[in-house]
């Protein structure tokens, strides 16, 4: 089954520009989809659409096969979303803003201690999320993206700013959540982690998705005979520079 489908969407904020160009994108059951992008390139505004926050001008989404225009509510209850860079409540613990989340959701208490203890937040519970160190806080928002056991899950830039560790620590979390059965779209701009973490990935430049694939079918569509085995940074320079030329001319 597919847990994701956008049909010919396109969205403009005025001033002319299209955000979101006629966008078709599928996401499969099980997957973790990666849909990378320059600055600017719509991703964020796609995934707005997926989860209901901004209405498509054109086109349609379904997920979970519920259309997102007519069943906003039955949704936002199936999916969740989490941000890079979010802020937070200043003065409040971990096991609080947990616990207002659940309420949401109308999840029960005990999903609390269960995303706690799955994202290695239990020792911090009764600790100030605020001061959380930025690999901390992302785990905090991780586990308040599973607190309504998700069916899809769009994770935002979820490495954004992190170091090394924490940002592994996350890419490992992503994997565990997916591998019990949590459908996600990752957006980033870590080229290695698409790679590492995706199944499929969407290209989208200029509001238009350029290409679609695994990474080794995108490679093969920049591969020059005789040339080095392009990276995926080689393809995704070459296919939304494509794009931006395509779009100037
Ligand atoms: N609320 C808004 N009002 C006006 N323009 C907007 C709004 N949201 C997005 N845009 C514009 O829509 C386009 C797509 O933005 P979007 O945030 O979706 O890109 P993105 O791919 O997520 O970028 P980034 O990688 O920088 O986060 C940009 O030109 C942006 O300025």
């Amino acid at each position: 089954m597919d847990a994701v489908v956008v049909r010919q969407v396109s969205k403009s904020f005025g001033g002319g520009r299209r955000a979101l160009s006629r966008v078709d994108l599928t996401i499969r059951e099980g997957a973790i989809h990666g849909l990378l992008g320059p600055n600017g390139a719509g991703k964020t505004t796609l995934i707005a659409t997926m989860v209901g926050l901004t209405a498509p001008d054109e086109g349609r989404v379904e997920v979970c096969g519920l259309d997102v225009g007519s069943h906003l509510h039955r949704v936002q209850m199936l999916v969740n979303m989490v941000r890079g860079f979010s802020g937070v409540l200043e003065k409040v613990t971990a096991r609080e803003l947990l616990v207002y989340y659940a309420h949401l959701y109308d999840a029960p208490l005990s999903r609390v201690e269960e995303v706690l203890c799955r994202t290695g937040l239990w020792e911090r519970r009764d600790q100030q999320v605020a001061l959380f160190s930025s690999g901390w806080r992302q785990r905090f928002f991780i586990a308040k993206g599973l607190i309504n056991r998700p069916r899809v899950l769009f994770l935002d830039e979820p490495t954004v700013g992190l170091d090394v560790d924490a940002a592994l620590a996350v890419r490992d979390l992503v994997r565990e959540i997916n591998r019990e059965g949590c459908t996600i779209l990752l957006t980033t701009h870590y080229m290695r982690e698409a790679e590492d973490l995706c199944s499929t990935i969407a290209l989208i430049a200029e509001g238009r998705i350029v290409a679609e694939g695994s990474a080794a079918e995108l490679k093969d569509l920049v591969r020059d005979p005789g040339q080095p085995e392009p990276t995926l940074e080689d393809v995704f320079l070459r296919l939304t520079r494509q794009s931006l030329e395509v779009a100037d001319a």
